[in-house]
């Protein structure tokens, strides 16, 4: 999932270090990211009270006090619920009109590594804390998708959040004939230096027969000196250990790791803002969250998602019709490179070929744009880019002002092919969206050139990247740096600065909701503070 799943493919979403200059990073896409559309409607995305007055039907879920000092997050799963998909297994549909900005899903983990921020720990230790904790115990594992289309028949639904209370998940299985206890264990979180250590100390002494995620372990499955600090949740639920359950066989084990290379989510931070204003430590972390696991794939979801407290929160990113499928983002920084790329890792790490309405539109428009766009995606990573780094390092401005020349050549040469082809505005974003390397290596050229922004492939960039990813941590900060550039070449209350103040809006209401004109511009100032100032 957005950065789920695929053990190696977690975390990548959000913080992976670009190439060059790092100037901005991909929403994390958690990263996991799931999605197909075209650039929000203005109106609709406008006005917070539009927002959430627009078809919610289900309980009310504020957007202020989210952000207010560590408030707990309650659990709210109403506004999906499970259905069949052809040729995807299940997956979660809207159970009532969405609006931009809407929280889609707030869920609690059932095991949360966490690690220093920038850092994603490895799907491994989720893992070990399963077995450490006798999660395997909980029904979740035996409904959860572990590779086999058998896995994904499994029918249940989503218990109402009324049902449980607050900070708890749990499933009804359809039909109620699961042997496993049917309640899952509290959710547990675990700093990975503890567990690292405790990995440390534990293959120290372990029997060097010992393979897999077991060999961190004792004969009685239990750790020794040393063992991870798991701690209570932030609901301040405490984790009940079954002492009887006995550990897993070989057979269950390797699915157990199925099921977390398939279903777990990672980063390497939580949202810097948000952090910010609840008053809290962003970590790197990595996690299983059984209900957002649910949530299948697309290159251009209708969501974005993120770790707040230890619940994952899923808001919708455009407007979300009752019945259609909602989705998430599973590729992370990758979800920016051509379709070809994209679906080889999907296939790769997922096992299924991707035809999201992107990769659709992208491969039926490919011929009117192939001269210019794998050529040039190519040169700028095999070419350009790493002579950037080399310049850079040199000092050689020249040398940076001819790659520079360079990547703008080719930029009007696409642009010429979308004018001759009259490719639609939504393909062509999905095409500059795959491009993205080279706008970004356009950045960072004018910013070791000591040049101001290019504001017009800074506003092509930023409709595309809302195009594919909107209310992501790309598409909050080069809305930032848009209105910066904005203002500063046409004046604070010219007709485009109220644009691009608008579209600035529209990207925070995508991430944090239809929060107060208060709370807007605290988060909008910290955005600016954590990802362009910096
Ligand atoms: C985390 S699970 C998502 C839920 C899953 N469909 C289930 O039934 O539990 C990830 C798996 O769902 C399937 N999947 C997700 N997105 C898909 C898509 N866009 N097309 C086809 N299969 C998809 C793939 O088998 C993938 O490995």
């Amino acid at each position: 999932m957005q950065s789920t799943l695929a053990a190696d493919r977690i975390g990548r979403r959000c913080g992976s270090p670009l190439r060059w200059p790092v100037s901005l990073n991909l929403h994390s896409r958690t990263e996991r990211i799931p999605r197909f559309i075209n650039s929000i409607k203005c109106e609709q995305a406008f006005s917070p009270q539009a927002c959430v007055s627009s078809g919610f039907s289900g309980p009310s879920v504020p957007a202020d006090s989210w952000y207010a000092s560590s408030t707990p997050i309650p659990r709210h799963v109403e506004s999906v619920k499970i259905a069949m998909l052809e040729g995807k297994g299940r997956g979660l549909v809207a159970t009532h009109d969405i609006a931009l900005g809407e929280v889609v899903m707030a869920t609690p983990p059932l095991v949360l590594v966490t690690s220093p921020l920038r850092q994603r720990p490895s799907g491994e230790l989720v893992v070990d804390e399963i077995l450490e904790r006798k999660l395997y115990g909980s029904t979740w594992f035996s409904v959860l998708y572990d590779g086999s289309s058998r896995s994904s028949k499994a029918e249940f639904q989503l218990a109402p959040a009324d049902a449980l209370g607050n900070g708890s998940h749990s499933l009804i299985p359809e039909p109620v004939d699961v042997p496993r206890r049917a309640q899952p264990p509290e959710p547990v979180v675990v700093s990975m230096s503890a567990a690292v250590k405790a990995l440390a100390a534990a293959s120290a002494t372990s029997p060097a027969k010992k393979k897999g995620f077991l060999a961190s372990r004792s004969s009685t499955g239990r750790r020794g000196k040393g063992s991870a600090a798991v701690t209570a949740s932030k609901g301040g639920q405490g984790s009940a250990i079954p002492e009887a359950l006995p550990l897993p066989d070989r057979r269950e084990q390797t699915r157990l790791a199925k099921v977390v290379k398939f279903n777990c989510f990672g980063d390497d931070t939580e949202d810097l803002a948000a952090c910010e204003c609840r008053g809290e430590q962003p970590r790197g972390h990595i996690g299983l969250w059984p209900e957002f696991a649910l949530f299948n794939h697309s290159c251009a979801p209708n969501t974005t998602n993120y770790v707040i407290g230890d619940s994952m929160v899923v808001r919708a990113c455009r407007p979300i019709r009752t019945g259609e499928e909602v989705t998430i983002c599973y590729l992370g920084r990758p979800q920016l490179l051509p379709f070809s790329r994209r679906i080889s890792i999907l296939s790769d790490e997922y096992g299924f070929e991707c035809n999201c309405t992107r990769c659709m539109a992208e491969q039926a428009h490919f011929d009117k744009v192939a001269d210019v766009y794998l050529e040039l995606f190519e040169d700028v990573n095999e070419k350009l880019g790493p002579a950037f780094l080399e310049a850079r390092a040199a000092g050689d401005l020249e040398a940076i002002g001819e790659l520079q020349r360079e990547v703008q050549s080719w930029l009007r040469r696409l642009y010429g092919l979308f004018r001759k082809t009259l490719l639609a505005p939504d393909v062509r974003h999905y095409v500059i969206a795959s491009l993205y390397d080279a706008y970004d290596l356009l950045f960072s050229c004018a910013a070791a050139l000591g040049q101001g922004e290019d504001s017009s492939s800074l506003q092509a960039s930023l409709k595309a990247i809302e195009a594919v990813s909107a209310g992501s941590d790309l598409h909050v900060l080069l809305a930032v740096r848009h209105l910066d550039c904005t203002v500063q070449q046409h004046g604070h209350d010219s007709a485009l600065a109220g644009l691009a103040r608008q579209a600035l809006r529209r990207a925070h209401i995508a991430r944090y909701g239809p929060v107060s004109e208060e709370l807007m511009s605290k988060l909008i100032a910290l955005n600016r503070k954590f990802h362009v100032e910096s």
